[in-house]
């Protein structure tokens, strides 16, 4: 029987798209799932399909401060705005989708995403150069030095953005305006539904025909 299948994707510089990436992983088995993770280039996303960051409105940059606090609670992350936000996330991003070049697998790409994110979101540690990467994803032992250390110099070429740009236009031209988005392919008939935002999951759980069971996946509802 083949596997529900759902396509991620994600830019680390969205507090979003960490949300969803931990939310998701919770639900992968619980949906019967196999995932493809997608790094991107949110600004380029913004840029080509005309969207802007939520950020550049006054009211909505200083809500998403409240809003990423209850965030914490119910979704059992630290989140908090890193310093210089909106930094530039491009550098990382070429890093994760060289090591997918590298033949990196899902669980070891999973913990260099993850890495990344907590890196930005809960330690506020710099993500920009080879250094700044090196130094979050070399203690999380992601790859062997050799891969890593490849990734690093695939990144710094102007190929590697070219690239996610280009990828981040066709994921634009397919529909997508921000992240996280989500591209859910159902196995039982083959229909496919798009979903933007950390708070989806009730209605891509509806789509699969399988259980909602809250942000931790066990049934507890957080109090805020
Ligand atoms: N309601 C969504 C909001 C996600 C969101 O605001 N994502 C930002 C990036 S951090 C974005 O891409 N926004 C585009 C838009 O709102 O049109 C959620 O809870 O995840």
């Amino acid at each position: 029987m083949p596997k529900n299948h759902i396509t991620f994707y994600f830019d680390v510089i969205s507090p979003w798209a960490q949300v969803g990436f931990r939310v998701l992983q919770r639900y992968v088995d619980i949906w019967d799932a196999e995932v493809a993770w997608k790094p991107l280039n949110l600004g380029r996303v913004m840029q080509i399909s005309g969207n802007k960051p939520p950020i550049t409105v006054q009211n909505k940059g200083r809500w998403m401060n409240e809003d990423m606090s209850r965030a914490e609670v119910f979704y059992g992350l630290k989140l908090r705005m890193p310093t210089g936000f909106p930094v530039n996330t491009q550098y990382a991003q070429c890093v994760l989708r060289a090591l997918q070049d590298a033949g990196i697998e899902s669980a070891p790409f999973q913990k260099a995403t993850a890495a990344l994110m907590e890196a930005l979101w809960t330690h506020d540690l710099p993500v920009q150069t080879a250094d700044d990467v090196r130094k979050i994803l070399e203690p999380a032992n992601v790859a062997k030095k050799e891969m890593l250390e490849e990734a690093l110099k695939q990144a710094e070429k102007k190929e590697s953005r070219d690239r996610l740009t280009a990828e981040s236009k066709q994921a634009v031209e397919e529909g997508m305006f921000g992240a996280p988005w989500f591209v859910v392919k159902r196995a039982s008939d083959g229909e496919t539904a798009r979903f933007f935002g950390s708070d989806r999951f009730e209605q891509i759980a509806a789509f699969l025909h399988k259980d909602y069971k809250g942000p931790f996946a066990n049934d507890s509802r957080p109090k805020l």
